[in-house]
């Protein structure tokens, strides 16, 4: 095998793997783009999930005044130079005298790249809930929640993070998955972006046919996959892949569809510079004029990108198998 298809081999087994990748130049950037900096152009915040033998929930009853008494799960934003997970030992320890260690990231939530909240879901591995009579201005105190007894909630958005915990430990529909340590100045997206067809191939095996997208670009020698960076506009993350294949393709029939992640990318020691996340992202691409599927991947304009046809068959089947059970960490835009 030569050099090139090697590496492009082992870049997709490491993004496949929930690994990352050291971050290079950007393939679609959008105009005055600039480094953000956290608790200023962006604010991450972490929510934890953590549930007791008896499966019932951590819960956490909030000091604020604006909800003063009210219950929530574990949560907050992050502080500088936190990685995503210091970020949640911290805030867990501190609102519920638990001390905790994840499992995985269960989801991400975002309101376009300036709020984003991470949900993840943890195993309690010590200390003791918090009283009433070390209540603080991080919480009153914690307690575990049946889920049934009444409890007022500052707000209903953690029921359906509680119910994905649960369907979660029950049969998790993603491979496990937490936050890899790479630095990134901005929000992107490093696009695993797919092109299947099942009635392009012409030998007998009726295996379906898959292309993946390429960088071209001149300060990578080596195949790459693209990166796509996000804007502190009123889009969502994803839209930036939807700009990218704005910018090479032109067929008006193209459908794109963000499977999720299969990977997060972050480590902000350097405020102001590294306070960005890549976020390793499966997407697909379909081509569908009156009803029937195009055997080829759309044409491409200008020469940033190429169609790569995928022939390793075992990296094939997995990414098939990934796109088909929707086997990733969902992304959802509030
Ligand atoms: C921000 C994102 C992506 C999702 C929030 C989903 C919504 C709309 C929730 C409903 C309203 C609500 C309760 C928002 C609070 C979200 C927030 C800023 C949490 C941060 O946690 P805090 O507990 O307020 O922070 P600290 O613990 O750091 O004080
Ligand atoms: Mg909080």
């Amino acid at each position: 095998m030569d050099s090139r298809a090697q590496i492009l081999e082992e870049t997709l087994e490491t993004i496949l793997k929930g690994e990352g990748l050291e971050m290079r130049e950007f393939d679609s950037v959008p105009e005055q783009v600039k480094p953000v900096t956290l608790r200023k152009s962006v604010c991450y915040i972490v929510s934890a999930v953590i549930f007791n033998s008896k499966d019932e929930v951590l819960m956490v009853q909030e000091a604020k005044r604006e909800c003063y008494g009210r219950w929530y799960l574990p949560a907050g934003r992050m502080e500088e130079r936190e990685s995503i997970l210091e970020a949640l030992q911290r805030e867990v320890k501190e609102e519920a005298g638990i001390d905790c260690q994840p499992i995985t990231l269960l989801m991400v939530q975002e309101q376009g790249p300036k709020w984003v909240r991470f949900v993840i879901l943890a195993e309690e591995k010590g200390g003791s809930l918090k009283t009433t009579a070390e209540a603080d201005s991080e919480s009153l105190q914690a307690q575990w929640w049946d889920r049934e007894s009444p409890l007022p909630l500052r707000a209903p958005d953690v029921l359906p993070l509680i119910d994905a915990g649960i369907k979660y430990r029950r049969n998790p529909s993603f491979p496990m998955l937490q936050p890899v340590d790479f630095p990134c100045p901005v929000i992107c997206q490093r696009l695993l972006l797919a092109y299947i067809s099942s009635n392009g191939n012409t030998d007998s095996s009726n295996e379906p046919l898959l292309w993946l997208l390429l960088s071209s670009n001149d300060a990578t020698p080596h195949p790459s996959l693209p990166i796509a960076v996000s804007v502190d506009t009123y889009n969502t993350i994803p839209w930036a892949a939807h700009r990218l294949i704005k910018e090479c393709m032109s067929s008006s029939s193209i459908h794109v569809q963000t499977c999720g992640i299969l990977g997060v990318q972050h480590n902000g020691r350097i405020p102001g510079k590294t306070d960005g996340i890549c976020f390793n992202m499966l997407v697909l691409l379909e081509n569908v004029e009156d009803g029937a599927e195009i055997s080829s991947p759309p044409a491409l304009e200008g020469d940033a990108y190429r169609w790569h046809d995928m022939t390793n068959q075992s990296l094939k089947a997995k990414i098939i198998q990934r796109i088909k059970e929707k086997s990733v960490l969902p992304v959802q835009s509030l």
